[in-house]
């Protein structure tokens, strides 16, 4: 993870400002109805001034090497598309597809959920990812989100990602930038060559970490 410097803003937003990003009304297909989707993060009321002034910075503040994103939802370049392959770990359930090709280390989406940090923590959350270590602040998509709550791991389903998590900066358009979690194709394949990037139609895969696995089998054997 980055660091960042810090520098509060002027007021403590909530909620990220939409700004000059065009945003539409309507849902992406397949997004199941009862979860609200999500154009902007949704913050926690109990996150402190310093965790939000680390989230929504000033635009000079952005870290050297870093851009600030425009972005519009939903995204045309992914599908939310439900697993028909009895093959896949995940079949039945719901997984995320490129529905254009997708350039090597080109930002796909970012991942927007609940914002929170350590008090809030859900346990029995399969949806939370780290969003800043830092400072214990996480996101977690399993009650709202956007299309990125629907990528799967690569575990039995390929031999390697495609896709993996990465800091990211979203121009607000109000000299104001956001960080979150962004979904990137991934430069380098396994074997270490340059990756080729995501085919049309194939499906968008990240490593979640072994962690994640341990806990889930830890679980199971309680
Ligand atoms: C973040 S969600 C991914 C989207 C999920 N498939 C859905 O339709 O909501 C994480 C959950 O997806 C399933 N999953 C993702 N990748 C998997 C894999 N490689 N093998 C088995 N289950 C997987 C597990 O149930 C996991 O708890």
């Amino acid at each position: 993870m980055q660091t960042n410097r810090k520098r509060a803003p002027s007021k403590t937003p909530r909620t990220g400002g939409a700004g000059s990003m065009k945003q539409s009304q309507q849902l992406p297909k397949n997004w199941p109805t009862h979860i609200p989707y999500l154009r902007l993060p949704s913050y926690s009321k109990v996150l402190t001034y310093e965790a939000m002034s680390v989230l929504v910075l000033a635009k000079a503040d952005l870290p050297s090497g870093e851009e600030a994103r425009q972005v519009v939802a939903p995204y045309s370049n992914v599908k939310i598309t439900p697993i028909g392959d009895e093959r896949h770990p995940a079949h039945g359930q719901y997984g995320l597809f490129a529905s254009q090709s997708l350039q090597p280390g080109a930002f796909i989406l970012s991942y927007l959920g609940y914002v929170h940090d350590h008090s809030e923590t859900d346990d029995n959350s399969d949806y939370d990812l780290s969003l800043d270590r830092d400072h214990g602040l996480s996101v977690d998509a399993s009650r709202s989100g956007n299309e990125a709550r629907f990528i799967n791991d690569y575990r039995g389903v390929s031999s390697a990602p495609n896709a993996e998590f990465k800091d990211t900066y979203i121009d607000l358009g109000n000299g104001k930038i956001e960080k979150r979690v962004g979904i990137f194709v991934l430069r380098v394949g396994k074997s270490g060559k340059n990756s080729r990037g995501i085919p049309k139609g194939q499906e968008i895969l990240v490593s979640y970490g072994k962690g994640f696995w341990n806990e889930r089998t830890a679980t199971q054997e309680m």
